[in-house]
C-alpha cells in the first residue's frame, strides 16, 4: 500500500521532479522494504500513538485556552490514515493530471478547511515526496526550489500530529514542535504558515529585537509550536521559559543560511538540548560540510528528498567516497539541472556602473508593468541611495539589516500590501521571504555566487506563479554571466542596452557623481565591478571614511580580490538619517546573555564580515577568502546584511 502510495504520489510532477521524486521515493521504499528498515518502518508508530512514541509521561496544560481532559491512555490502534485514504485521492489526481487532493488525505479538518480558505487545495511535488515518510515519523533532509512549498512540506505533516496528539492527550504547555530559522523574517513567516494552517494550536515565534517578557509570558500560557532565530531561543532556555523537554519535531529550515549567517553553534545547542526521542527535519539548498557532521550527529538515518538534483542520493553519497566530495558532485550535476523554478524567465542587461541606476527605471517601468518589484543590492549603503533615487519617480523603499526591526516589519508589510511596489534589498531578503506576486526581481549588480543568485531570484515566480529577473553586468563581467547562466541551468535573453546620457541618473541632483558612488572622502576600495568608484559628494548627506569591501567572488576565477561588487563591510554607509554601517559592526550581546540573531541590526555581535560573499572563510568578506559554491568554509561571525 505504502509503495503504491509512494509511486502514484509523484505521477503529476513534472517530469524533472518527477524522476527526483522517484529517486526519493525509491530510497524510500528501498528503507522501507529491506529487511533491516522493515524492522525501523514497524517501530514507527501511528501518528496518533506519539504519547508511546516520544515517551511522554503527562504533560501540563495551556493555561487557559486548552481542554481540560486529561491525557487519554488508551492508544487506538488504528493504522495510518494517509495510507488508507491517499489511493483514491491519488487516483483522482492522476485522472484530472493535477495535484493531490489535501481534501482526501485523511488529514485533520481543521488544516484541510485553513488550507482551503488561503486556496491550498493540492499538494505539491515536494509536499507530496515529505508527507508520507513524514507522517512515518523518519528524519529527513529536503531541498526544492525556491517557491515550491517547502514550509508546508514539513508544516502540514507535524501540525497534524500534533492536532491528533492533542485531541488524545491534552494539550501541554510545553512545546512539541520548535523550528529554527536563520533570519526574523523566516521566522515570521514560518510560524504564520503554521498559524493559519492550524488555527487551533498555539504558537509562537520568538527573535531578538522584540521584548523578551512578552515572549515569556505566552510560553508560560502554553504553545504547541515555536519557531524562532537560534540567539533568542538559546535565551529564553537560560532564563528558564523556554522548556524542550517535551519536543518531539524539530525542524532546521533554511539550515545551510545558519552557518552562513554564524549560527552554527546556537543551532547545535538547541540541538543538544532537545530529547533523544524525536523527529528532525532539515531544508538545506546546500550540504556544507558543518550540514553534513549536523546530520551525522543528530538526524537518525536521515532520508534524502532532493528535488533539485537529479542524482540519485545514494549515488551522490558512494561517488563522494570516490570522487570529490559531496558538495562538488551535487554542484556538477546541477550544472545541468534548471534550478529556478519553472515559472522564471531570466534576462541580462548590460550597463556600466555609472549607468546602471539609470537603467532601474526604465527596467522596472517595462518589466515589472506597474507590478512589484525587489531590487537586490550588494551593499546596505547602495539599497538606500538606490531607493532615495527611485523614489522620485515610483513608490520605493529600502530594506536591509540596519533598519530597525519594527521599520522592516512595516516596509514589508507595506510592500507585501501593495502600499509601495518596488523594494530595494540587501541579500537580508533573498531567502526564504515570501511576498506573493512579485514580479520581477533586478540583480543591480552580480551576486556573489549562484546560490545567491538563485535564491534572489527565487523571490519571483512562486507558487507556480510566472516572473522575471534581470541581471545587470558590466562589460568585463560577461564571463561570470556565462557561469551563471550554466550552473542556474537556464540561459539569459540579453536586453538591448538602454542608453543613458550623463547627467541623467537618478542620482543627479542629491550631490554625487551620477551613477556611481557618493560621500565624501569615501574610499571605495574594491567596490563595483573591479573599477573604483571614486567619491563623488554626496550633498551633505553623512560623511564616511569607509571602506566598502568588496571580492572574495568565485566568478572571479581565481583573482581573490577583484570580484564583483562591493560587497562586504560597509563601514560606511553616511547617507544621513540612515545610519552608519558601522552600527552593523559594533556591537555587544543584547540582552542575557544574547547574541545577535540576525542580520546586524543593532545591538548584535561585532561583525566585521558583513556581505553574503564569503563563502569561504568568512571573517571577512573583504579578505576575498576561499571562494567556492554555497557555504563551504568557517564563519567568525554573523553577518550584516
Ligand atoms: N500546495 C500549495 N498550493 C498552493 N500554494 C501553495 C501550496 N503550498 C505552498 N503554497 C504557497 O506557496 C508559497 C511559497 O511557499 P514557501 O514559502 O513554503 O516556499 P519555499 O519552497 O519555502 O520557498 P523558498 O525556497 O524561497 O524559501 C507560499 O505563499 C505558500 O502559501
Amino acid at each position: 500500500m505504502i509503495a503504491t502510495v509512494l509511486r502514484r504520489s509523484c505521477v503529476d510532477a513534472s517530469r524533472r521532479t518527477l524522476s527526483a521524486s522517484l529517486t526519493s521515493i525509491n530510497a524510500a521504499l528501498f528503507h522501507h522494504f529491506t529487511p533491516s528498515a522493515a524492522a525501523k518502518v514497524s517501530d514507527v508508530k501511528p501518528s496518533f500513538a506519539l504519547g508511546n512514541q516520544f515517551g511522554v509521561k503527562s504533560r501540563g496544560f495551556h493555561f487557559q485556552s486548552g481542554p481540560s481532559e486529561f491525557r487519554s491512555t488508551m492508544v487506538s490502534p488504528a493504522g495510518f490514515a494517509i495510507s488508507e485514504t491517499s489511493d483514491r485521492a491519488i487516483a483522482d489526481s492522476e485522472s484530472s493530471g493535477d495535484g493531490l487532493a489535501i481534501a482526501e488525505l485523511g488529514i485533520s479538518p481543521e488544516i484541510v478547511k485553513a488550507l482551503s480558505a488561503k486556496g491550498i487545495e493540492k499538494l505539491f511535488p515536494i509536499q507530496k515526496a515529505v508527507l508520507e515518510p513524514a507522517t512515518q515519523g523518519r528524519d529527513m533532509i529536503g531541498r526544492a526550489r525556491t517557491g515550491t512549498g517547502k514550509t508546508l512540506a514539513f508544516g502540514i505533516p507535524i501540525i497534524d500530529k500534533i492536532i491528533k496528539f492533542n485531541a488524545k492527550h491534552g494539550r501541554g504547555r510545553n512545546p512539541l514542535c520548535l523550528v529554527l530559522a536563520p533570519t526574523r523574517e523566516l521566522a515570521r513567516q514560518v510560524e504564520k504558515e503554521f498559524r493559519e494552517s492550524a488555527p487551533s494550536l498555539d504558537t509562537i515565534c520568538v527573535y531578538g529585537g522584540t521584548p523578551i517578557g512578552q515572549q515569556m509570558r505566552q510560553l508560560d500560557y502554553g504553545v504547541d509550536v515555536a519557531v524562532g532565530t537560534p540567539g533568542r531561543i538559546i535565551d529564553l532556555i537560560k532564563r528558564g521559559a523556554l522548556n524542550l523537554s517535551e519536543v518531539q519535531f524539530v525542524v532546521l529550515d533554511e539550515a545551510d543560511q545558519m552557518l552562513q549567517v554564524g549560527f552554527a553553534e546556537d543551532v547545535e545547542i538547541i540541538l543538544e538540548r532537545l530529547p533523544e526521542k524525536r523527529q528532525s527535519m532539515m531544508f538545506s539548498a546546500t550540504m556544507p560540510s558543518w550540514i553534513r557532521s549536523l546530520t551525522k550527529k543528530y538526524l537518525n538515518d536521515p532520508l534524502t528528498i532532493d528535488l533539485v538534483s537529479s542524482l540519485v542520493p545514494e549515488i551522490a553519497q558512494s561517488l563522494e567516497r570516490l570522487i570529490l566530495g559531496f558538495i562538488r558532485v551535487v554542484n556538477e550535476v546541477g550544472d545541468s539541472d534548471q534550478k529556478l523554478a519553472d515559472g522564471i524567465t531570466t534576462y541580462s542587461i548590460m550597463a556600466d556602473s555609472y549607468g546602471r541606476a539609470s537603467v532601474i527605471g526604465p527596467l522596472v517601468t517595462e518589466h515589472a508593468k506597474g507590478g512589484k518589484c525587489i531590487v537586490f543590492t550588494q551593499t546596505k549603503r547602495d539599497a538606500d541611495r538606490l531607493s532615495y533615487g527611485l523614489a522620485r519617480t515610483f513608490k520605493c523603499e529600502a530594506l536591509h539589516g540596519d533598519i530597525s526591526q519594527s521599520q522592516r516589519e512595516r516596509t514589508l508589510a507595506g510592500f507585501r500590501d501593495g502600499h509601495f511596489n518596488i523594494l530595494v534589498a540587501t541579500d537580508v531578503a533573498a531567502r526564504g521571504l515570501d511576498v506573493p506576486n512579485v514580479d520581477l526581481v533586478i540583480h543591480y549588480e552580480l551576486p556573489n555566487n549562484t546560490e545567491t543568485f538563485v535564491h534572489r531570484t527565487g523571490r519571483t515566480g512562486r507558487a507556480g506563479k510566472k516572473g522575471s529577473a534581470i541581471l545587470i553586468y558590466s562589460q568585463d563581467q560577461s564571463r561570470a554571466v556565462k557561469i551563471i547562466e550554466r550552473e542556474v541551468g537556464s540561459r539569459f535573453t540579453e536586453l538591448p542596452s538602454i542608453a543613458v546620457e550623463r547627467g541623467g541618473s537618478i542620482y543627479e541632483g542629491i550631490g554625487g557623481r551620477s551613477g556611481e558612488s557618493f560621500g565624501g572622502g569615501m574610499r571605495d576600495r574594491g567596490s563595483s565591478f573591479g573599477g573604483r568608484s571614486g567619491g563623488g559628494g554626496y550633498g551633505g548627506y553623512g560623511s564616511s571614511s569607509g571602506r566598502s569591501g568588496g571580492s572574495g567572488n568565485r566568478y572571479s576565477g581565481g583573482s581573490e580580490r577583484s570580484g564583483f561588487g562591493s560587497f562586504g563591510s560597509d563601514r560606511s554607509s553616511g547617507f544621513g538619517g540612515f545610519g552608519s554601517d558601522r552600527s552593523s559592526q559594533s556591537s555587544g550581546r543584547g540582552g542575557f546573555g544574547g547574541r545577535s540573531d540576525d542580520y546586524g541590526s543593532s545591538g548584535g555581535r561585532s561583525n566585521r564580515s558583513s556581505g553574503f560573499g564569503g563563502f569561504g572563510s568568512d571573517r571577512s568578506s573583504q579578505s576575498g577568502g576561499r571562494s567556492s559554491f554555497g557555504g563551504f568554509g568557517s564563519n567568525d561571525g554573523k553577518r550584516s546584511y
